[in-house]
């Protein structure tokens, strides 16, 4: 497929999710919606307001403020570092760049771990004071208690399972549910999620087979990144997907652009011109 025909494609899928109105916010009603229709809908990660604006006229549906912003945008190793402070302030940035995406943003590790109370006060805190329209939490079994409380309270929760990265010093960046007592573990969490009142599931890095398997378990949609074809939604992390990431990406990733190249040919050739006097020229400048 040519890339205009694949945005054509994601164009038109979003327009279904909006009901082909796309005047309003998405919201976790839209969402159920698109299950029971069967439609799949893309994600993606955003952390500031002039990408998210982007991909909010693209047509994506819901963004993801991910606390992949630790090692995308941070400078970190990993997403363990991530506070609340640097969540609230770039999904805020997120919501003021977007009319009509369902913004997500990620509770960070440590921000929910403690205990429902403490998952309550940080999710409350990206509701308020940074506008989001839900939060996202790892862990099925383990975050039933904190996905209870967080839907009694009338915040919507989308759950995350399979590689959950926030563990990362417990269980690395392996393939997750190869077993079969770590599938049935999958499939727990996932019905844990479901059954605590998460509007949706993200299946990170699981084979093809099980997501397929916990996708057809579920009333409520899978958000599959590195779990293959048979998810109702795919999420890739934005930087991967346009080639701005430096270094190694996972092998789930499809690389849509190179910004990468891109951004530094552009700095190149502006560093060429400001040292050989080519800029700025006449048009560039005030008398
Ligand atoms: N840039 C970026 N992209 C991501 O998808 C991402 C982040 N950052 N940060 C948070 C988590 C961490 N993620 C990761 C990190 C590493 C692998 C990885 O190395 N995977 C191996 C497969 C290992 C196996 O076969 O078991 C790979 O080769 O892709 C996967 C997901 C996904 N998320
Ligand atoms: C990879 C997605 C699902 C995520 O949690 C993130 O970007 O932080
Ligand atoms: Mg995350």
């Amino acid at each position: 497929m040519t890339l205009q025909a694949a945005q054509k494609t994601s164009a038109d899928s979003a327009k279904a999710l909006y009901g082909g109105k796309g005047t309003r916010r998405i919201t976790v009603h839209d969402i159920a919606a698109a299950k029971e229709r069967g439609e799949k809908w893309p994600m993606l990660t955003a952390y500031d307001a002039m990408t998210a604006s982007v991909f909010d006229e693209a047509g994506i549906p819901v963004l993801l403020v991910g606390d992949s912003m630790g090692n995308c945008h941070l400078g970190y190793e990993t997403t363990v570092p991530v506070t609340m402070d640097e969540m609230t302030l770039l999904s805020a940035a997120v919501v003021r760049g977007t009319r009509r995406a369902l913004v997500v943003g990620d509770l960070p590790f440590g921000s929910y771990q403690e205990g429902p109370v403490q998952a309550l006060r940080n999710a409350t805190r990206l509701i308020k004071d940074a506008g989001v329209g839900a939060v996202k939490l790892e862990g099925g079994e383990r975050s039933h208690a904190q996905t209870e409380l967080l839907v009694k309270a009338g915040i919507p929760v989308m759950s995350h399972l399979g590689l959950t990265p926030q563990s990362v010093n417990t269980m690395g960046y392996r393939v997750q549910g190869r077993s079969d007592e770590a599938a049935h573990q999958l499939l727990r969490d996932a019905k844990a999620a479901q059954d605590a009142g998460a509007f949706a599931v993200v299946l990170e890095l699981v084979p093809a087979e099980l997501a397929a398997e916990v996708t057809r378990s579920l009333h409520i949609p899978t958000v599959g990144i590195g779990a293959g074809p048979d998810t109702d939604a795919q999420v890739l992390v934005w930087t991967d997907m346009a080639g701005l990431t430096g270094g190694r990406v996972p092998r789930f990733t499809k690389q849509y652009a190179n910004l990468r190249e891109t951004l530094g040919d552009a700095a190149k050739a502006f560093a060429g011109d400001v040292v050989g006097g080519a800029f700025p020229q006449e048009e560039h400048t005030f008398h």
